[in-house]
């Protein structure tokens, strides 16, 4: 049994329709610490993160968790349309009606937290403009701002410093270092390896398969990613 918040995966099979992604993974994600799934580009992290969600049910194996708010899934800012006309500030609040349920109103301290959740990620200045007319980096923040707003104990993340400044970055690192001192157990998919050393615990993933699990200075060696990335990572953080 997963204690609570702790997230155990044990021997998960998932995928699309008929098409298999994920494996036979099984591994554990540490409560109240950041984990950074690794791998090259369609080696299953974002299904990884969606299972985690409970948007993909797996086909066989399960995911057990001990927490019981729903998790917090902010997906990378390519999947929201960019025609919904929506303020950034109603976006946010979207994560305080997965926490309230969607026919209730929010209170004074619902919309306090929206607003702060907006100061978190520097974007306080943009509460009132539409989600589509915004630059993709200040999007990314945006829907960031509302998986914090949730305040779920189970955050997942799918690529959130993606195409973001040196600034925004530096928000988003905050953010991850804030919400595990809240308590939370946080999971990102990165392709950023100084993010990744960051992290206290690492999934290497490829081709659907765990490669390797446990603190990232030992997971991403220059061997595994050699093995995983071919040579093209080589030089850009990997320990030896
Ligand atoms: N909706 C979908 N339907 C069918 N196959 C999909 C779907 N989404 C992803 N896949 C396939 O699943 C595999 C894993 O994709 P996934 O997006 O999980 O990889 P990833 O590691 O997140 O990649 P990236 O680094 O490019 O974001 C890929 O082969 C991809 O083509």
């Amino acid at each position: 049994m997963a204690i609570h918040g702790t997230v155990a995966l044990h021997d998960l099979t998932a995928g699309y329709g008929r098409r298999t992604v994920l494996r036979g993974l099984s591994a554990e994600l540490p409560r109240a610490e950041v984990t950074a799934v690794v791998g090259p580009n369609g080696s299953g992290k974002s299904t990884l993160l969606a299972v985690l969600a409970g948007v993909i049910r797996p086909g066989h194996g399960r995911v057990e968790r001990g927490g019981a708010r729903r998790p917090g899934y902010v997906v990378q800012r390519s999947a929201v349309s960019d025609t919904l006309p929506i303020t950034v500030r109603d976006t946010v609040a979207m994560g305080r009606w997965a926490l309230r349920g969607p026919w209730k109103r929010l209170t004074a301290a619902d919309w306090a937290v929206v607003d702060a959740c907006l100061s978190r990620l520097g974007i306080l200045d943009l509460a009132g403009r539409r989600l589509g007319a915004l630059s993709g980096g200040q999007r990314q923040r945006a829907l960031l701002a509302q998986g914090l707003a949730q305040e779920p104990d189970l955050l997942l993340l799918d690529e959130p410093a993606t195409g973001l400044d040196l600034e925004a970055r530096q928000y988003v690192r905050t953010v991850l270092e804030e919400e595990k001192a809240r308590g939370v157990t946080v999971v990102h998919a990165t392709h950023d390896l100084d993010m990744a050393l960051r992290a206290e615990h690492c999934l290497l993933l490829n081709d659907g398969r765990l490669i390797a699990q446990g603190p990232p200075s030992a997971v991403l060696t220059t061997q595994a990613l050699s093995g995983v990335f071919g040579g093209a990572l080589l030089g850009r953080g990997g320990q030896s």
